[in-house]
């Protein structure tokens, strides 16, 4: 039998005003899947991320962890549920260094719920959390920046700072929201395999992503989204051919 779906997006619509900016969308991610999220500027991805991740309620439909409802939980209790994100913009305090700022992550998940002492995040020492902060920075393979302030790091690395301080709270799903816009080919590489091995450690992984190139390399099924709809949806290799993804994505 198939496991139950690890995220399952169920007939979700919202709107601002009069704009309808996601449209009855439904889509599951499965356990140890990579899915990607696409489309044209407008499409409403960013806000269906939104919604997925607590910060923007849906005017209707539901969203699923497991069995978990996520539709009326805050960002902090879903990052206790084991789910993380990162932002388009790269969102570092400046006056932190590279290792607090992952640290931060952690933070997020053990300081504002009931459950912290059940969780341990607190009641553990410093150097407890410094460890899981370093373990992660040795993951991303960012340690020889733990000590510089973010100004002084290169952008792909920053980037990878966000991966590594969503992945601290040790996330069984995480949201990453255009890890690759910006990027130079080398660091876009470096990101991939940082994917592949976040996604070895058997966390699935939905991203919303403008380069159709780094989708078809990295998701195993990807959801087209046009105007508030979900348009398509398949392997990579069937999106990329099909006419309305080519009219609606890639212009025609
Ligand atoms: N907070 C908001 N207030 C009003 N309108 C909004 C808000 N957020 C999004 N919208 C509108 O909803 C629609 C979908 O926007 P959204 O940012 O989700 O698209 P997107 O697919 O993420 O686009 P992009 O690729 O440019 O980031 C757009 O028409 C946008 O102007």
């Amino acid at each position: 039998m198939e496991k139950t779906p690890i995220l399952r997006v169920s007939n979700i619509s919202k709107s601002f005003g009069g704009i309808k900016a996601i449209d009855g969308v439904s889509f599951d991610v499965k356990q140890k899947q990579i899915k990607a999220l696409i489309g044209p500027n407008g499409a409403g991805k960013t806000t269906l991320f939104n919604i997925i991740s607590g910060l923007y309620r849906p005017d209707s439909g539901e969203v699923w962890f497991l069995d978990k409802q996520l539709t009326k939980l805050k960002p902090f209790e879903l990052a206790l549920l084991g789910i993380t994100r990162t932002f388009q913009n790269i969102r570092l305090v400046d006056s932190l260094t590279i290792a607090e700022n992952i640290a931060v992550g952690l933070h997020t998940k053990g300081e504002f719920n009931p459950l912290k002492v059940a969780f341990g995040i607190v009641s553990k020492s410093e150097k407890a959390i410094f460890e899981r902060v370093e373990r992660s920075m040795r993951f991303l393979k960012i340690e020889d920046y733990a000590y510089k302030m973010p100004s002084e790091v290169p952008f792909g690395v920053k980037r990878l700072v966000e991966l590594a301080r969503a992945m601290v709270a040790e996330p069984k799903l995480i949201l990453l929201d255009e890890p690759a816009a910006g990027l130079n080919e080398t660091e876009t590489d470096k990101l991939l395999n940082a994917i592949f091995r976040i996604w070895e450690r058997g966390v699935s992984i939905l991203l919303i992503e403008h380069d159709i190139e780094f989708v078809a390399n990295c998701s195993h099924s990807v959801v087209v989204m046009d105007s508030g709809r979900k348009i398509a949806e398949g392997l990579p290799s069937e999106i990329t051919n099909d006419d309305r993804v080519i009219k609606a994505y890639l212009g025609g």
